[in-house]
């Protein structure tokens, strides 16, 4: 059986005015039950690539299908199948928020339940009978979610969907996202802070000034991190006669007379360290180790271009 990327950009562009290129070269595979995490800082290009997947934007050039939809021929296919939350949604303040599911489940002429959809994304009945005008930011965001996820749709995609919620809407959000992978469908989580989608997405993109500058596993990218672990020795007195170039997984041993600082790409190295200091006389006082983070390696990734792009091991 063959199937269809559930979304898929190929050379996807979108150039404001002569030189603004919101999104540069596109390309981009998310398969169906996968949930794709699509990071990248304020201004990088996710809500304009959201925006042309859903026709509501059209590309410069490129193209983009969802489930083998085209997204510029086909949108009325696509909007049927997918559910949105976007960035800059908007509700109506006298509707109740249980009118505005309603009002969804018409759109998609399907035969869902309010009342199971409001529970789900956690909007008591007391506060879906109220007008959506009286909403906090959290149950806005709740209710926009709800509205999304009418018609079970097979792709899910949800623009910063944290903005406005605590930490219970932000795990909530989490939960919601997996649970629509679990059943088959899948996810498109954009995000511009790591943390958001580290513990739910199977895949991230990483977005930067309209590019894409990096697509892994989570696991991919801690391995790309894995090689910057930092290990600082506090000694008495700098070792001497000793040499640190032999040691396999020890690179960039730097001496100051009270610390001896190193790069760990082997975390069974650092014992050996520890005693070749030893043997050079050094009586050692504190040892710290840092790891570097997912969030120094995003950081690294969308620094601007101009400036050198460097995974800071140490702050
Ligand atoms: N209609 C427009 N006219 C001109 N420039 C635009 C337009 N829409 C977006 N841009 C520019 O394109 C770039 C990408 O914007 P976009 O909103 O897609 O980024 P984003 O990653 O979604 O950021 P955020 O997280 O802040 O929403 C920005 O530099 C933005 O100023």
């Amino acid at each position: 059986m063959v199937t269809v990327p559930a979304i898929q950009t190929t050379g996807l562009t979108k150039r404001y005015g002569h030189d603004v290129y919101a999104v540069s070269d596109l390309s981009l595979t998310v398969e169906e039950g996968e949930v794709f995490g699509f990071l990248g800082p304020n201004g990088a290009g996710k809500s304009t690539t959201i925006d042309m997947l859903m026709d509501f934007v059209r590309p410069t050039s490129g193209s983009a299908t969802i489930l083998g939809y085209d997204a510029q021929d086909e949108a009325e296919a696509i909007h049927q199948r997918v559910g949105i939350l976007p960035d800059g949604y908007s509700l109506y303040h006298r509707l109740s928020g249980r009118k505005h599911i309603e009002f969804a489940i018409s759109l998609k002429e399907s035969d869902d339940d309010p009342d199971e959809i409001l529970a789900r994304v956690g909007l008591d009945a007391e506060a879906a009978a109220r007008p959506a005008g009286t909403y906090s930011k959290g149950m806005s965001q709740r209710l926009a979610l709800g509205m999304a996820l009418v018609g079970t749709p097979d792709v899910l995609i949800l623009d910063e969907p944290s903005s406005g919620l605590d930490p219970d809407g932000i795990r909530d959000i989490r939960t919601l996202a997996r649970s629509h992978a679990d059943a088959g469908g899948t996810v498109f989580f954009s995000s511009h802070i790591l943390s958001q989608v580290e513990a739910v997405c199977d895949r991230v993109g990483i977005l930067s000034r309209g590019r894409l500058v990096a697509v892994d596993t989570i696991d991919g990218l801690r391995e790309s991190v894995g090689t910057g672990a930092t290990i600082t020795l506090a000694v008495d007195t700098q070792p001497v006669g000793v040499e640190f170039d032999d040691i396999d997984g020890i690179t960039d041993v730097a001496l100051d007379g009270s610390t001896v600082k190193a790069t760990c790409t082997d975390p069974t190295s650092k014992v050996t360290l520890v005693d070749r200091v030893r043997e050079g006389g050094s009586r050692i006082l504190d040892i710290e180790t840092r790891e570097a983070s997912l969030e120094d390696l995003f950081s690294a990734y969308t620094h601007p271009v101009d400036e050198p792009m460097v995974v800071e091991a140490e702050r």
